[in-house]
């Protein structure tokens, strides 16, 4: 199993030092290959649990296992190494390092690696931007690129380690609807050649559609999907088979009836 989580929740303490609880005992498992996604309402907890996920914070209570370990358990640095090594992170906006060219972003995460995986970042980077479709763009920077080059770049500098768990914030959220479909196409397919899972946090409910499992977050709870109420309850059981706003079909990565499949 990837993700284990038994009862986790993060309390902070405010400046007057009263406690605030941002989450509380969310229950998930995440194993290979699963696409996972969860919507929620601003403030309701999705980048809390999506840093807890990234090894970026840690939980306050309950218990968190990743990729089979005890995360209560690992030290500063065997942390750090494991987030870069078995996680990649996509995020809304694209965080590439202006004034670099493609390559050079790309690489950025095997400058930290050992071995082979540094000696070669260059030839790695290549091929990777190779299988995001931009080997004609090699010495571009990010300023020169559109949005959805942007974000495939991106998507190149998350998978070059071949991360077992790929979190992505609201992947699409700076992309036309287009392009964002085929941005999440991507994502998926390089998931599935390397059998790493993909939890999704996004506010649009065709992507949220993608997944195999939907859930929501409502004020700090994991909620199935199905469940819902309010605006993004879309994303549950029906989301598959609805229209974009265009009215056009939408491109959904899964059949339909993947859509209604909600396990907990
Ligand atoms: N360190 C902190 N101290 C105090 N409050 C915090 C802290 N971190 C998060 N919060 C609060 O916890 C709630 C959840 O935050 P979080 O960023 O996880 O929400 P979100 O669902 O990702 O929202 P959005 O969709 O707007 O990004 C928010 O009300 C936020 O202000």
């Amino acid at each position: 199993m990837l993700v284990e989580a038994r009862g986790v929740g993060r309390t902070v303490e405010l400046p007057g030092g009263e406690p605030l609880t941002i989450l509380s005992d969310v229950d998930l498992t995440v194993a290979e290959h699963d696409l996972v996604s969860i919507v929620g309402r601003s403030g309701s907890g999705k980048s809390t649990l999506l840093n807890l996920l990234g090894l970026l914070d840690a939980p306050t209570h309950g218990e968190l296992r990743l990729f089979g370990e005890d995360t209560a358990r690992l030290g500063g640095r065997a942390r750090d190494r494991l987030r870069g090594s078995a996680i990649g992170f996509v995020f809304q906006q694209f965080n590439l390092l202006p004034g670099r060219t493609a390559l050079e972003n790309v690489q950025t995460p095997l400058l930290y690696a050992d071995g082979r995986e540094f000696w070669q970042r260059e030839r790695l980077a290549r091929e990777m931007l190779e299988r995001v479709g931009l080997g004609e763009r090699l010495k571009t920077r990010p300023e020169r690129l559109s949005g959805g080059e942007q974000q495939r770049v991106a998507i190149a500098r998350a998978l070059i380690r071949r991360p077992r768990l790929i979190l992505a914030d609201e992947p699409t959220g700076a992309l036309d609807l287009e392009t964002g479909a085929s941005v999440m196409s991507l994502i998926e397919e390089v998931a599935a050649e390397t059998g790493a899972a993909l939890v999704t946090i996004t506010h649009d409910p065709a992507i949220a559609a993608r997944s195999k499992r939907h859930f929501r977050l409502e004020a700090g709870r994991l909620l199935p999907a199905e469940h819902a109420a309010g605006p993004d309850a879309a994303a549950g059981a029906d989301a598959g088979a609805r229209p974009d706003p265009a009215g056009r079909p939408l491109h959904v990565g899964v059949p339909a009836s993947a859509a209604e499949e909600v396990v907990v």
